[in-house]
């Protein structure tokens, strides 16, 4: 299994929003890390084929996507950001209207669908109607019509949106127990998320692939650039205009910063290690969200 993204580019009108992405995957999970409009749902579209590429080629094991796109389908899944539920319908219902679409046989649907709905944790509310379902019931029901077609590429666009911390875990505990000898990606602007999930992380910045690379490897980039600093609060304002500060907090001799720079910020300032969060800053400033 192999899927190689060549030279992919996306204008819209006269706005490059896609400049030149180049990568190869193999099984695993990948996190596609981006802030807000960095291109990560545009770039997804193009890898599914619902979306055409202004230049580049999406090939899977060595094949165009384009030259057989319904045998290329057969193999992927996908949960677009924006998908839409039918709120009158049960979860069962739903799974089997799904499995209709894509033309899976009746009998194989059945079964198959009470298995991914025991698989993502809905097995007791199958027969409720979706409306009823909280956030991240309806996010599992999302995965699970994505997997309907046991499919070797799963892509998930800001699977864990609205997700609680709880349903977080569950969530990433779910794609471990699907993901062996498939090719997982995952959006997301949620740092955590892709930190734990995520064999590999890509980063996507203002359409670029900006990095790639398993987590630590990604962090040790901005080795040296991560301080803590003690200032006294008359001194805060200051800071924050001058430095990114990915944390704040109060402390017995004053309030202590950490502060991701490449110039020692202040005298007293102290090394300390990065993590995932300061990486994500350190390229997004302050579009940082959680
Ligand atoms: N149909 C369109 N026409 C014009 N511009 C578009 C269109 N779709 C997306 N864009 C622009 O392309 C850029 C990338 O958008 P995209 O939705 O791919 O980013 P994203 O990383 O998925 O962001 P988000 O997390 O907010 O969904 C943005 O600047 C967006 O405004």
């Amino acid at each position: 299994m192999l899927l190689e993204i060549e030279n992919i580019s996306k204008k819209y009108d006269d706005t490059v929003v896609l400049h030149d992405i180049s990568f190869c995957l193999k099984p695993g999970v990948y996190g596609l890390l981006g802030s807000n409009g960095s291109g990560k749902t545009t770039l997804f579209r193009i890898i599914c084929g619902v979306l055409k590429q202004s230049a580049g080629t999406v090939k899977y094991n060595h094949d165009d996507i384009q030259t057989n796109p319904d045998a290329f389908r057969s193999v992927l899944g996908f949960l677009p950001q924006d998908f839409s539920y039918y709120p009158n319908f049960t979860g069962m219902k739903f799974m089997l209207y799904i499995a209709a679409l894509k033309g899976i046989n009746k009998n194989f649907a059945k079964k198959r669908c009470v298995e991914l709905l025991k698989l993502v944790g809905l097995d007791d509310v199958k027969n409720k109607k979706i409306k009823k379902y909280s956030g991240g019931m309806k996010q599992r029901l999302g995965i699970a019509q994505a997997m309907i077609n046991d499919p070797e590429i799963l892509i998930l666009d800001e699977p864990t949106v609205g997700l609680d911390p709880k349903e977080r875990v569950r969530f990433r505990n779910l794609i471990s127990s699907f993901s062996e000898n498939k090719i997982v990606i995952l959006s997301t602007h949620i740092v955590s998320d892709v930190e734990y999930i995520a064999d590999e992380i890509l980063v996507l910045n203002q359409g670029k692939l900006e990095n790639r690379g398993v987590s630590s490897e990604l962090v040790s980039t901005i080795q040296g650039y991560v301080w803590e600093v003690i200032v006294e609060p008359v001194k805060l304002d200051e800071m924050l205009a001058k430095y990114i500060i990915s944390n704040q907090k109060h402390g017995e001799k004053g309030i202590v910063l950490r502060i991701i720079s490449k110039e020692k910020p202040t005298d007293n300032a102290r090394h300390v290690q990065p993590t995932l969060e300061d990486l994500y800053l350190y390229y997004f400033r302050g579009e940082a969200e959680q």
